[in-house]
């Protein structure tokens, strides 16, 4: 495992563990490191446990061991003191279908002692501001669920934790609930923002931590996590109709504790957690008398990474994301 270098931490989550009681074990020892602002991806395949992290972190579920801290204080036990800094969307939210989006705000506002004007400010945090006389019940999906953030802003929240917001929405809906997501975290708040989607994540997240059966396997940014899976481009060219020639090649690879895959004409070689040269992939290739017609490398997606940390258990490929 590899984990990021110390950083002011908005929320630290050490050995945490949660045993459902017919048997489940959601959390196995999970750490957890979000630095402060910015937005943290929680990625993991389903069932790997990133609800359960969710809801223990902010007192809906009690673990059975480990330590959590949110904005410097121990949660659950100081969370009265820390919760009003915190926007949540963990499950669905409600607001009264017949009512505006501006009515929904103003009613939550006046409930937790908001000043008013927060209303019109929320609103227009999230893009909704053009839509503030609409019905809720009018509303489409992803309108619904920036209202959601909406709500969490007239606390006025220096973290938010929104487990997997975009679930359900159409390409739109996930357009805008990303980008509301990017600007909270532009404005220097923290977003802790679960999902199993990888260009998701790619696409929004600073950092990652990925996940697989209630532990840790990776934390860090995600641009140093793509650069770690680079990998090489091998182009199979004449000679290489032969089929025994190309399995010779494949089977020094893997010898050399290389992974590979075969697409097309090309082999993709990699190797988990770090960079691969493409000249030791020549000198492998070339010690079993193989030669390929092309060689280069190529910077990996969030998806090779991700593949290689966690064997491609349970990935969840989202429609339209790299194969
Ligand atoms: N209330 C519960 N009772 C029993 N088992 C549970 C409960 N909630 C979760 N689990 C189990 O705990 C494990 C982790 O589930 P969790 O919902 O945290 O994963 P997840 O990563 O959020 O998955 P998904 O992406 O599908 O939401 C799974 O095996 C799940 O079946």
């Amino acid at each position: 495992m590899t984990t990021s270098p110390p950083q002011a931490a908005a929320i630290l989550v050490r050995g945490l563990r949660k045993t459902f009681p017919h048997g489940a074990k959601a959390l196995d020892g999970l750490d957890l490191t979000v630095p402060a602002g910015g937005v943290h991806g929680l990625l993991g395949p389903n069932g790997s446990g990133k609800s359960t992290t969710l809801r223990t972190l902010v007192g809906l579920l009690r673990a059975d061991g480990g330590t959590m801290r949110i904005l410097d204080r121990e949660v659950p036990d100081e969370l009265t003191a820390v919760i009003d800094r915190v926007g949540v969307i963990i499950e669905e939210p409600r607001f009264f279908p017949t009512m505006s989006a501006r009515t929904n705000l103003r009613l939550l506002g006046d409930a937790i002692g908001a000043p008013r004007e927060r209303v019109a400010s929320a609103l227009d945090q999230v893009g909704l501001t053009p839509h503030a006389g609409v019905t809720v019940r009018a509303l489409s999906l992803g309108m619904k669920q920036r209202l959601a953030i909406a709500s969490t802003l007239l606390k006025d929240p220096d973290v938010f934790i929104f487990d997997e917001p975009t679930n359900g929405l159409d390409p739109a809906g996930i357009h805008a609930v990303r980008a509301t997501i990017r600007t909270l975290a532009d404005a220097g708040r923290t977003v802790l923002v679960s999902s199993h989607n990888l260009a998701e994540v790619q696409q929004m997240a600073d950092t990652v931590s990925i996940i697989a059966r209630g532990r840790l396997l990776h934390e860090g940014p995600v641009s140093g996590l793509i650069r770690g899976g680079a990998r090489v481009r091998v182009r199979l060219g004449s000679g290489w109709e032969d089929g025994a020639t190309v399995q010779r090649g494949v089977t020094a690879l893997e010898q050399a504790g290389y992974t590979v895959q075969a697409d097309g004409d090309a082999l993709y070689v990699s190797h988990a957690g770090r960079a691969v040269d493409p000249s030791a992939v020549a000198r492998e290739l070339g010690r079993v008398d193989v030669w390929p017609s092309e060689l280069g490398s190529e910077s990996a997606t969030l998806e090779d990474a991700f593949l290689a940390l966690t064997d491609g258990a349970g990935l969840d490929r989202p429609e339209g994301s790299a194969a």
